[in-house]
């Protein structure tokens, strides 16, 4: 964490504690999106297209026309802590940190952009940590997302003389601490509205369909999410992927289609949540809230809800310590 020039030097800490999350860019004008693309499309754990087909693509034509387009998406969700991802991610450490003793340091590190993992995971090391739990806040594990983020910190280690020792925090898709946390949340804010949804629309980020048949475990994970959530709640669920790109089949049904379709079915009134972002972020802020509205009132659709993801609430915040917790037995004391 980065500390005010007054604070009192804190004394050495042995168990770290590394929350890392997908990145964004610095700034939401073009420039900044360019050079945060161009590092997360070219992660091959990403965009599994052979180099040679897939960098005159990016070079040519994703770098030269997207960046605007999504830059302008960006200023439509920035705030005056900068981007939603890092500014939620950046309190969920701050506030992990003041429920965990003083034992254990709490930082944050962005996969993409910054603050880089390489960056923060050597500032722990030399802050004295000897054991760190890496845990990247994806309840359901991706290649694309999980992996990657870890992959990054193993690959920092190995350029260490002197490692520290790595633990890293399974996927918690079907954790009870999860489902208690979505659940009472989803139920408060839907208890908020003005209205009564006729469905809970659940939204995953989408990924290539040929991922799953490659043996990836996310589509499963979502299902299972979506399942075991719908069966404690007393309202209809649906499950859609989001964020199509590229050319290639995703996974379906696509949010955006399943939005256009209700009110053909006689279903005007929604809610639409997304269990798979630990953090609200352009994903859900703009993506779901501004262009899903769009579409489904457009098809006839009268009452659309977004409902907020966990981010620093406190149902959100005791999941996370306690799921911490669990990884951290035998290194620190039981809570
Ligand atoms: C091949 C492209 C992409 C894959 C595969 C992919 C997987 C994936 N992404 C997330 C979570 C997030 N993605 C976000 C933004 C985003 N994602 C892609 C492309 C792929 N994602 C792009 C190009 C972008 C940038 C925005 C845009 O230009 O549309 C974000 C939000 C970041 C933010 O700054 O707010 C998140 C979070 C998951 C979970 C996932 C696979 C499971
Ligand atoms: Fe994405
Ligand atoms: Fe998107």
């Amino acid at each position: 964490m980065q500390l005010p020039p007054d604070h009192p030097p804190i004394p050495p800490r042995k168990i770290g504690v590394l929350l890392t999350n997908l990145g964004t860019p610095d700034a939401p004008d073009a420039p900044a999106v360019r050079r945060y693309l161009a590092e997360f499309l070219s992660d091959r754990r990403v965009v599994e297209i052979p180099r040679a087909i897939w960098k005159p693509i990016l070079h040519g034509i994703v770098l030269r026309t997207r960046p605007a387009k999504s830059a302008h998406a960006y200023s439509q969700v920035w705030t005056e802590d900068g981007s939603p991802l890092a500014a939620i991610t950046k309190r969920q450490a701050v506030k992990l940190q003041e429920r965990m003793s003083d034992t254990v340091l709490v930082d944050w590190a962005m996969r993409y952009g910054k603050p880089a993992i390489p960056d923060r995971l050597t500032a722990m090391k030399d802050a004295g940590c000897e054991r760190i739990l890496l845990a990247p806040l994806y309840p359901q594990y991706c290649a694309a997302t999980t992996a990657t983020a870890n992959d990054f910190a193993f690959l920092t280690l190995a350029g260490m003389r002197w490692q520290p020792a790595l633990r890293t925090l399974p996927p918690y898709y079907d954790h009870p601490d999860y489902l208690d946390a979505l659940q009472r949340d989803i139920e408060a804010q839907l208890a908020a509205l003005d209205f009564t949804p006729q469905r809970l629309l659940l939204s995953f980020h989408g990924m290539p369909e040929r991922t799953l048949r490659k043996g990836d475990p996310y589509h499963c994970h979502c299902r299972k999410t979506s399942r075991l959530l719908g069966e404690r709640m007393q309202i209809e669920v649906d499950t859609s992927f989001q964020s199509r790109f590229g050319r290639d089949k995703w996974l379906e049904p696509a949010t955006d289609d399943v939005l256009k379709a209700y009110p053909a079915q006689g279903i005007t009134k929604i809610a639409i949540a997304a269990p798979g972002f630990s953090a609200d972020c352009l994903e859900t802020i703009e993506e779901l809230g501004i262009r899903g509205k769009e579409d489904f009132e457009a098809a006839g659709g009268t009452h659309f809800a977004r409902l907020d993801c966990l981010n620093d609430r406190p149902d959100g915040m005791a999941m996370l310590e306690a799921l911490i917790r669990r990884e951290l037995a035998g290194w620190i004391a039981p809570a």
